[in-house]
C-alpha cells in the first residue's frame, strides 16, 4: 500500500530532485499534484524547476560532500537524479547506509552517468547488439582505435555529456584532431576520455519509453509507451513524434532490448531507451533511468505524460501508458545570448490548430540551449511534425 503524506507538515513525503531543468520541472509539477513535497536541487539559481518546487537549492551535485550534506540535512524519501553529472558513488554510499532511497536506484544512475558504464553492460554483459566502439584517453589513441578497426565514418563523444555537447562526427583523417579537441572542451565534468563509435546507417532512430512499476501485488511490472521518433541535429534532437510507424519485428526487437537493460538496471521508474533502427534490425544506443527530452511529445499524446508516469512509478503507483492521440514537439532554442530574454509571436504560435508550448524560464538564454517547446497534437504524426515546426517557428525569442 502507498501511503503519501501533506507537504509542509511531519506527515510529508519528500522527494527531492537532482537537476531541475525541463524535464524536472514536469515531473516535479506531477509530483505537486499528488501533494509531494518537492527539493528542487541545481547548479544554479532559479532553475526552471526551481520556480514549482516547494524549495529550491543551489549546489555542485557533482561534490560528494556537498551532495552528502545536502541529503543529510534534507532527508527527503525519494532522491531523483534528472542529470548525469552528480556524484553518483556518493549516492552509492548513501543507498547502502540506508540514508536515501535513489531512483531507480544509485547503481543505475552511476551506470548511466557514464557513457563506459552503461555501453560495457549493454554489449558486453548483456550481448545487445550496439554500434563498435573503443573508449580512448588521448589523440593517439584515438586515430589507433579508428586505424584498427572502427574506421570512417564514425562519432566522437566525451565519456560525460549529454545532449550532443561535445559530440561530433569524423569524415575522414583530417578531422580527428578537430573531435579530439571539441570532445575535449565539451564534456560536463572535465574528464579526458571519449569513446569513439562506428557510424550506424540507420533508417530511423527511436526513444522507447519503458516503465518499471509496482503491480496490484507488489511485484514489478515493465509497461512499454507507443514508440517516439526523432530527429537529431548535432547529437541534439529537435522534433520527436508519437507514435513512430514500425515492422511488428523492429517493435518487438526494441522492447526486448528494452527490457533486458531496465531489468538489470532494476529499481521504479521511467527509462528512455535509444534505438536505431534500420529494417528488422536494431540497436542499442543508450538509455536515460528517467524522463527523456524526446518524450516532452508525451504531454501532448497520452493520457499520463512520461513526467507523470515517472512520479507515479517512483510512488510505487499504478501506471497507464496509452497513447491518447497522436502528436509531434519541436524545440525553441534560444538564439541569443543574453539573460532575462522575452519571447514574442506565442500569440501566433498558438494559433496554430492543435499546439500548446512550454517554456522553461531559464534565467539565461544561449544561441543553442533549449529554451522551450511546442506540442502539437494531430490526426497523425505527418500533421503534427509539421504544426509543431509552425509554431515553433512563430516564437521569437530576443534580448529584453
Ligand atoms: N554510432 C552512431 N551512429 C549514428 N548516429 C549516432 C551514433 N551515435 C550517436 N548518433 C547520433 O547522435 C545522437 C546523439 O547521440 P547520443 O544519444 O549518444 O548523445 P547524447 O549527448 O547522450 O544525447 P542525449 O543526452 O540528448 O540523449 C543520436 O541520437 C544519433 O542521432
Ligand atoms: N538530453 C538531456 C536533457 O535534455 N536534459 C534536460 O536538460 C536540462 C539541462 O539543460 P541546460 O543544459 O540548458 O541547463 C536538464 O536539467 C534536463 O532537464
Ligand atoms: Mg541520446
Amino acid at each position: 500500500m502507498t501511503t503519501l503524506g501533506t507537504p509542509l507538515s511531519a506527515s510529508a513525503t519528500r522527494v527531492m530532485l537532482l537537476g531541475s531543468g525541463e524535464l524536472g520541472k514536469e515531473v516535479l509539477i506531477a509530483l505537486q499534484r499528488l501533494g509531494v513535497e518537492t527539493i528542487a536541487v541545481d547548479r544554479y539559481e532559479n532553475a526552471p524547476g526551481q520556480q514549482v518546487a516547494h524549495h529550491a537549492r543551489t549546489i555542485t551535485m557533482s561534490d560528494p560532500d556537498q551532495l552528502k550534506a545536502l541529503i543529510e540535512a534534507e532527508r527527503p524519501h525519494l532522491v531523483v537524479p534528472e542529470i548525469e553529472a552528480i556524484a553518483t558513488p556518493m549516492l552509492e554510499q548513501l543507498e547502502a547506509a540506508g540514508v536515501v532511497t535513489v531512483i531507480p536506484t544509485a547503481r543505475a544512475a552511476r551506470l548511466t552517468m557514464d557513457r563506459e558504464g552503461i555501453r560495457r553492460l549493454a554489449a558486453e554483459t548483456l550481448g545487445l547488439p550496439t554500434s563498435p566502439y573503443q573508449f580512448c584517453d588521448s589523440l593517439q589513441e584515438l586515430q589507433a582505435a579508428i586505424d584498427a578497426g572502427i574506421g570512417y565514418p564514425c562519432i566522437v563523444k566525451p565519456v560525460m555529456s549529454s545532449s550532443g555537447k561535445g559530440q561530433s562526427k569524423i569524415d575522414g583523417p583530417a578531422d580527428v584532431a578537430k573531435a579530439w579537441d571539441y570532445a575535449m572542451a565539451g564534456g560536463r565534468v572535465s574528464h579526458g576520455r571519449v569513446i569513439v563509435e562506428g557510424f550506424i546507417d540507420f533508417d530511423y532512430e527511436i526513444t522507447q519509453l519503458t516503465v518499471r512499476a509496482k503491480g496490484a501485488s507488489g511485484e514489478t511490472e515493465t509497461h512499454f509507451c507507443e514508440p517516439i521518433g526523432h530527429v537529431q541535429v548535432s547529437g541534439d534532437y529537435v522534433e520527436s513524434w508519437q507514435p513512430m510507424a514500425m515492422k511488428p519485428a523492429a517493435i518487438e526487437k526494441s522492447r526486448q532490448i528494452a527490457k533486458a537493460v531496465t531489468d538489470n538496471l532494476g529499481g521504479l521508474g521511467l527509462f528512455g531507451v535509444e534505438l536505431f533502427v534500420k529494417g528488422e534490425q536494431v540497436w542499442f544506443s543508450e538509455v536515460s533511468p528517467r524522463p527523456h527530452d524526446t518524450g516532452l511529445v508525451t504531454l501532448c499524446t497520452q493520457h499520463q505524460s512520461e513526467f507523470e508516469l515517472h512520479a507515479r512509478a517512483i510512488l510505487g503507483l499504478p501506471v497507464d501508458t496509452s497513447l491518447r492521440n497522436p502528436g509531434a514537439s519541436a524545440v525553441i532554442y534560444g538564439g541569443v545570448e543574453a539573460q532575462g530574454i522575452v519571447f514574442d509571436g506565442v500569440d501566433e504560435a498558438l494559433r496554430v490548430p492543435g499546439t500548446d508550448l512550454r517554456l522553461f524560464g531559464k534565467p539565461e538564454s544561449f544561441t543553442k540551449r533549449r529554451m522551450g517547446v511546442a506540442l502539437a497534437r494531430a490526426q497523425d504524426t505527418d500533421t503534427a511534425r509539421s504544426n509543431a515546426k509552425l509554431a515553433a517557428s512563430k516564437v521569437k525569442p530576443r534580448r529584453a
